[in-house]
């Protein structure tokens, strides 16, 4: 199978969005960071932004949302007509309730760990969920290095996911490069959030490709 490329437009030039959007329209879907300033130490934009972008991308969005509360303000991003809502689990109250929300809105549900959270408790659960996000490193910052020793928990979610018949896209975030891509798609991988590695890159399309051809050698069929 293909390996699932989504840039992420935390690295991208907050100034010229479309002109950015459009070097990324050979990806799969785009990756839109909302960080609150609490959730996390940073902040970015929110749902008037997420609108417009939706309405001009030329990819579906892949929105990952670093805030508090999402109980409360997940379901907005889904109402706008997001492919895909992912909320932190160390921020919900009620998981469960939230993602059966957001897929009645007509989003894909995804849920996402931090690098300390563990995946235990999430690993019967995962026919609630279209994806579980996987970070790779700490949440609020592009350009940091990719933590290898979080891979165990794409292992356990494979695993899981094979077990219950499930068809759950499992997503990294943070890190991903040429480098770093192979080792996330053999610990199980399929989705892959990149950030500075493309927009960073002179030929963004050039390196959505270099990531695809790294990861999908690797990816679960
Ligand atoms: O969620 C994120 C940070 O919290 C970003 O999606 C991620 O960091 C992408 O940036 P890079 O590929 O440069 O690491
Ligand atoms: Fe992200």
């Amino acid at each position: 199978m293909a390996a699932r490329i989504n840039p992420s437009i935390l690295s991208a030039d907050f100034a010229n969005m479309q002109h950015d959007l459009e070097r990324i329209a050979t990806a799969d879907y785009v990756h839109v960071d909302v960080m609150d300033n609490h959730f996390v130490p940073n902040l970015t934009f929110g749902p008037q932004m997420v609108e417009r972008v939706q309405a001009t991308s030329p990819v579906p969005l892949d929105v990952h949302l670093m805030i508090e509360d999402p109980d409360r303000w997940a379901p907005q991003y889904a109402e706008i007509g997001c492919f895909s809502v992912t909320f932190h689990a160390e921020a919900a109250t009620a998981p469960i309730t939230l993602a059966r929300t957001l897929r009645k809105l007509g989003a894909r549900a995804g849920v996402a760990l931090s690098p300390k959270t563990d995946v235990g408790a999430y690993l019967d659960l995962l026919p609630e969920f279209d994806q579980v996000l996987v970070m790779t490193v700490e949440p609020g910052f592009g350009g940091q290095s990719f933590l290898p020793h979080v891979m165990p928990k794409l292992t356990q979610l494979r695993e899981a996911a094979t077990r219950l018949g499930t068809d759950v896209w499992l997503q990294v975030d943070g890190g991903i490069s040429t480098e770093t891509i192979a080792t996330a798609a053999q610990a199980g991988a399929d989705t892959f959030v990149a950030g500075s590695s493309v927009f960073g890159a002179d030929d963004a399309a050039e390196a959505i490709a270099a990531l695809r051809a790294a990861a999908s050698a690797h990816v679960h069929a």
